[in-house]
């Protein structure tokens, strides 16, 4: 069922592809809108065809889903640190909310959390150990601010990740920048607007790509080579740089809901691994690397390391 369950997960954030490898109905879309959504209907019925896969996939993801939110709802102490138990509490608590937070809309949030919040993490996470195994030099700072931290026993709380750890959190921002997992963010213009001299009427579609914001030269001199102390905020390079050069978590009101969540979560699996580990790239990886675009970047073929115990 597990195992069912993540095939599944990476199947639907994975197959969702903007260009022509994409499914039919998604590259008609991009040629011919108004046939999209009659073609899609179609291809639906079409056995084999890749929108039917991602709508059985997606179907089956919600059920299973569904399935445990009411198992969950039904339980009568289910705890209050997670999120699926604050919601589900949250739900019960007025009668606005009981209004508000239906089981299908406690469901549908679930899922999206679910899916936001898992390939984004795991291709950063991968990501950053592949660089670091990269850049020696940066690999021996890291090391140096994690052992400082203490013995490794040692636990973090909330105050000590976010203030013990700058040369970390450098690290983990050049990560993204270098390789950044949200290719495209999208927005629609609620009313005409005028930017740069193009005016923009009212509805239209404006997509965004902090991957590439994240190589301008402009704001980030050599983009191309991985230094995090260019994240350093003493630095001049820092100082200087545009408050919106650099955005893998999106912008304004709509900006990532996870943000804060990632970097903690993302700086205390960091410490766990180099506490205990070096990694190495293995023979079997190819070079340079693979990528494959959906609606998010991931590995073509995985990012493949040598895992060094460390002994002291
Ligand atoms: C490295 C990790 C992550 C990256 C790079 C990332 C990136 C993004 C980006 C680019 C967006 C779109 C923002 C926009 O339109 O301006 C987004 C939205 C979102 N993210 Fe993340 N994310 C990460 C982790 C997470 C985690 C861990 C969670 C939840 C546990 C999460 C939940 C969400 C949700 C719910 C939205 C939709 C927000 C809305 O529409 O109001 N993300 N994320």
């Amino acid at each position: 069922m597990t195992t069912d369950f993540i095939e599944k997960h990476f199947y639907a954030t994975t197959s969702l592809k903007m260009d022509l490898s994409g499914s039919v109905s998604i590259i008609l879309g991009m040629l011919v809108p108004l046939l999209q959504e009659p073609v899609r209907q179609l291809l639906l019925r079409m056995p084999g065809s890749k929108d039917r896969r991602m709508e059985e996939t997606n179907l089956a993801m919600s059920g299973l889903l569904d399935n445990i939110v009411a198992e969950r709802a039904a339980q009568a102490d289910r705890g209050e640190k997670n999120f699926l138990s604050v919601m589900l509490n949250a739900s019960e608590s007025t009668d606005a909310m009981r209004k508000l937070l239906t089981q299908d809309y406690v469901s549908a949030l679930t899922y999206e959390h679910l899916l936001a919040g898992s390939v984004t993490m795991s291709f950063t996470l991968s990501s950053l150990v592949y660089l670091v195994a990269m850049y020696p030099e940066v690999e021996e700072k890291l090391l140096k601010e994690i052992d400082a931290f203490g013995p490794k026993d040692v636990v973090p709380n909330v105050e000590d990740i976010q203030t013990k750890f700058p040369y970390m959190e450098q690290v983990l921002k050049e990560t993204m920048r270098f390789y950044t997992v949200s290719p495209l963010i999208a927005r629609e213009a609620s009313e005409d607007v005028q930017i740069g001299g193009y005016v923009l009427p009212k509805g239209t579609w404006v997509w965004l790509a902090p991957g590439v914001l994240a190589k301008d030269p402009k704001q980030f001199p050599d983009p191309d080579v991985f230094r995090p102390e260019r994240f350093d905020p003493e630095s001049e390079e820092c100082k200087r740089r545009h408050p919106y050069a650099f955005i893998p978590f999106g912008i304004g009101p709509r900006a990532c809901i996870g943000q804060k969540f990632a970097f903690q979560q993302l700086k205390l699996v960091i410490l766990h691994l180099y506490r205990h580990h070096v990694f190495r790239h293995s023979p079997n990886m190819e070079f340079p690397l693979q990528f494959q675009y959906s609606i998010l970047v991931n590995f073509k073929h995985g990012v493949k390391l040598q895992v060094i115990e460390r002994k002291t």
